[in-house]
């Protein structure tokens, strides 16, 4: 890419620097990286090619406590790349020369660059994107002004016409390589909050709610003030209508950063769930069965429909509330109003606290209810083949009964509350202004009909408050039951990954000279903690290129030793090292990837997706056409060229549980293609061979002889 208006000397930095580059970018956005060394790019690593710099930069970030995403940068949203994805890096080249640009802001139409020199320059948009453009544009330029000149157009209509030629021709195209910094989903979540601006939105969102509510107030107090002083006229009408319509912008405003609070709130919440979900131990996973997870999966929504959407409503019933005391208390009968309006507030908390006791039996029994309709739905065929069909509905009647009878007190509570607490104010309210106006005569000569009217206009706004308030603390309530159910998958976010250093986690030969492959010393493991130990003084030694069978009897701990040697599992005592590595140096990413396993067929899945997908998904997804035809290359010499030919969509076809049904053999060998695809040290095939026929096993044995470096067989005598 050329472009002369952007001067790469200073604001661009070499590749070799990128570590210095992410430090910068990312204590200047306040990601607060850890304080360690810059590791320097190794040789190994080829930074022009995308397939090395983004494992690199990716280990990068995760060295500095901090997450690189990379984005599809595409020709059509490179205005967005632009303008919006600060803090992040961009890979740019310019007059053959690759740099990073590191993009700290956007501000009146330029993007605020971070340089080596750790000055930030405010360069036009328009340079950049013409920068990262430029390669892309240049053959297409020369047709592209001809045509221009034969339709005669000039000037500025000249560039919207080239740039819209330039939209459909180069519409997906990739401009370069950008990684956005953010915290990691598993960093403390005020930190991502505050990170992602959020402390600002909801100060945001409290002042445009109270300007509005304060601008509602001014327009009736002075039309009433009007009214009770007989000073109705043009003027006053044409002021009020003044005050009603400036409200109308501040409605608009707060609903949208209501909006706003809520879609950033809650991407956030939902990237932090689904990073958790994937820190569960398959234990854990085990333990909960599907149905259990569903149900957390469920409760999640209802924390962030409740809790950022009607809950802000709530909260933002505190400030109404603040502003009803205020008027009452300019009001007759004042402080017998005051008290009221707090001994109703609280029996408001009160009143919500017993809706959400029964709520909290309601979504117990629900979720029970949730669990054991997914689990008759997973062992549905078992169900028919297998139980009489008059214990198919036993204990259902007893299970709607119960969960009616819980829905029944939940509603009666909710119905109380929504008639008794604003209408019930009311009379209140009403019946605390009796003393004073029974002893105004008397006592309080001065009650004019003024104070009365502030009295009255107070009442009717703390109804509409007080409503609100019970509306957002059943709410909020409500979120915190669902929060039980999440908040196991929230803190698994925070579990703490080892992580290795980025040389070792990207170099291809990180290996200790003279080290094996693999080595297990005196390896113990049990799965409970008081259990009995499955594998006991278990040592192993595995040098590459080699090719060993592991057979045993069942229940022998063969699987169980497969998964400590995939790094899926730790062992309880004893060491295992990878290429002389132990886990903790090496990186537990890094250790998956170069020793990958084919579990057995019950704890191996085809995912509902393309067939290609589930070959590659240990790859880059959307694959590359390379990609493609080693994924058929493989899948051919296991035997499965036939099933590719069947499949109307080939590679392309859907699979999984709503597309084609694979048979049991043919699910073992995409299982196999799968590992070898991942170009592993170390593939360990567990049992893979089960549910082939003597010869598509002879087939698939030779496939995996040749493809594999080194190879560990899980299998019988
Ligand atoms: N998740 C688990 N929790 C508790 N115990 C387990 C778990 N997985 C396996 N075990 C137990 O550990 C022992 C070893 O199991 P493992 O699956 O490793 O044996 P295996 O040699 O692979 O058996 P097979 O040849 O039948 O597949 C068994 O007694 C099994 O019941």
């Amino acid at each position: 890419m050329s472009g002369a208006g952007l001067d790469l000397e200073r604001s661009g930095w070499p590749l070799e620097q990128a570590g210095a580059a992410m430090l910068a970018l990312s204590k200047r956005a306040g990601l607060a990286p850890r304080p360690v060394a810059i590791p320097s790019l190794p040789e190994a690593v080829d930074a022009r090619q995308e397939t090395q710099l983004g494992p690199w930069m990716e280990s990068l970030a995760s060295w500095f406590g901090i997450e690189a995403e990379r984005i599809d940068s595409a020709y059509s949203s490179v205005e967005h790349l632009i303008r919006g994805l600060a803090p992040a890096l961009v890979r740019i080249t310019q007059g053959g020369r690759t740099s990073l640009l590191a993009l700290a802001g956007f501000r009146a139409g330029r993007v605020l660059l971070l340089g080596p020199d750790l000055e930030v320059r405010a360069v036009p948009a328009r340079e950049i994107r013409a920068a990262l453009c430029a390669e892309l544009e240049a053959p297409h330029a020369a047709k592209i002004d001809a045509m221009l000149d034969m339709a005669g157009l000039r000037s500025r209509r000249r560039e919207r016409a080239k740039l819209a030629i330039l939209s459909r021709l180069l519409g997906r195209a990739n401009v370069g390589d950008c990684w956005i910094l953010r915290l990691p989903p598993g960093a403390p979540f005020f930190a991502q909050l505050r990170a992602a601006g959020l402390g600002g939105k909801a100060a945001a969102l409290a002042l445009v709610h109270t300007a509005q509510y304060v601008l509602n107030l001014a327009s009736w107090a002075m039309l009433g003030q009007g009214a009770l002083q007989g000073r109705i006229d043009m003027g006053l009408l044409l002021a009020w209508a003044l005050l009603f319509v400036t409200q109308v912008p501040f409605r608009v405003l707060e609903s949208r950063a209501q909006g706003l609070f809520a879609i950033d709130a809650g991407g956030l919440l939902k990237r932090r769930l689904l990073h958790g979900a994937l820190r569960l131990a398959p234990e854990e996973i085990r333990a909960e069965g599907a149905g259990g997870l569903l149900g957390r999966v469920i409760e999640s929504e209802a924390v962030e429909s409740l809790a950022l959407g009607s809950g802000i409503g709530g909260l933002i019933a505190i400030v109404e509330l603040a502003v009803c005391a205020f008027v009452l208390s300019k009001g007759a009968g004042a402080a017998t109003e005051l008290v009221l309006l707090a001994l109703w507030s609280l029996l408001s908390v009160f009143m919500v606290r017993t809706f959400l006791e029964r709520s909290r039996d309601w979504t117990a029994t629900r979720l029970a209810m949730t669990n054991d309709l997914v689990e008759r739905i997973v062992g549905h065929r078992t169900r028919l083949a297998q139980q009489a069909p008059e214990n198919w509905h036993r204990g259902e009647n007893e299970a709607v009964s119960e969960y009616i009878a819980h829905s029944e007190r939940m509603d009666a509570s909710a119905a109380r509350i929504a008639a008794l607490l604003p209408s019930g104010w009311l009379v209140v309210a009403m019946l605390g202004l009796v003393p004073t106006l029974l002893s105004a005569p008397a006592s309080a000569p001065s009650l004019s009909s003024g104070s009365l009217a502030i009295a009255l206009g107070g009442i009717l706004l703390a109804s509409g408050a007080l409503g609100r308030l019970a509306g957002g603390l059943t709410s909020l309530g409500g979120a915190l039951i669902a929060w039980k159910q999440v908040a196991p998958l929230f803190d698994a976010a925070a579990r703490i990954e080892l992580t290795a250093s980025p040389d070792l986690a990207c170099s291809a030969s990180s290996e200790l000279p003279g080290s094996a492959l693999l080595e297990a010393r005196d390896v113990t493991f049990r799965y409970r903690e008081r259990g009995e130990s499955v594998l006991r003084g278990c040592t192993l030694r595995m040098e590459a290129g080699e090719r060993i069978l592991l057979e045993g009897g069942s229940g022998g701990g063969k699987s169980t030793l497969g998964a400590l040697l995939a790094g899926l599992r730790s062992p309880e005592t004893g060491l295992l090292l990878l290429h002389g590595l132990d886990r903790s140096t090496l990186g537990a990413e890094a250790w998956r990837r170069r020793v990958v396993a084919a579990p057995q067929f019950h704890e191996n899945h085809v995912l509902s997706g393309m067939f290609a997908f589930n070959l590659l998904m240990g790859r880059v997804w959307p694959p590359s056409q390379e990609d493609l035809e080693e994924a058929e290359a493989i899948c051919r010499e296991l035997g499965l060229g036939a099933l590719l030919e069947r499949m109307p969509g080939g590679l392309m076809q859907m699979v999984g549980e709503t597309g084609w049904q694979l048979s049991h053999g043919e699910k073992s060998r995409v299982y196999i293609a799968r590992a070898l695809l991942q170009n592993a040290d170390l593939v360990i095939l567990d049992e893979s061979f089960g549910a082939l026929d003597p010869e598509t096993m002879r087939k698939a044995m030779r496939c995996v002889d040749q493809r594999a470096r080194a190879l560990l067989v899980i299998a019988h005598p």
